[in-house]
């Protein structure tokens, strides 16, 4: 196996994980939006969302990577989250 092949070996095994935490996440984000529904909540949380944000960019940077890169991978995972829950939820 030539370097490329191993290195994409690589990264489908992260992916793998990648997947698992995203299903694994976006199960218990729709939790969230079943609570919310029961109690009346809003659907976006802009404190909670603030302080991921931060808490992403600081790791971000930590590991020597551009913590704007962060925002953009959240941004991502945020919206798919809150489309899940909207479907529990509707709305908000
Ligand atoms: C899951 C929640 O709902 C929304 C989605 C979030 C998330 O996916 O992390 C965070 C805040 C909320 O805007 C929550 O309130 O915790």
């Amino acid at each position: 196996m030539n370097v490329l092949e191993e290195l994409r070996r690589e990264i489908d095994r992260i992916d793998e994980c990648l997947l698992d935490a995203v299903i694994e996440r976006l199960k218990v984000a729709r939790e969230i939006g079943r609570v919310k529904a029961q109690e009346g909540l809003p659907l976006t949380d802009e404190e909670r969302e603030k302080e991921l944000r931060e808490r992403w960019r600081k790791r971000f940077k930590t590991e020597g990577l551009d913590p704007a890169l962060a925002d953009i991978v959240l941004a991502s995972i945020l919206k798919v989250s809150k489309e899940v829950q909207r479907g529990v939820i509707g709305d908000g």
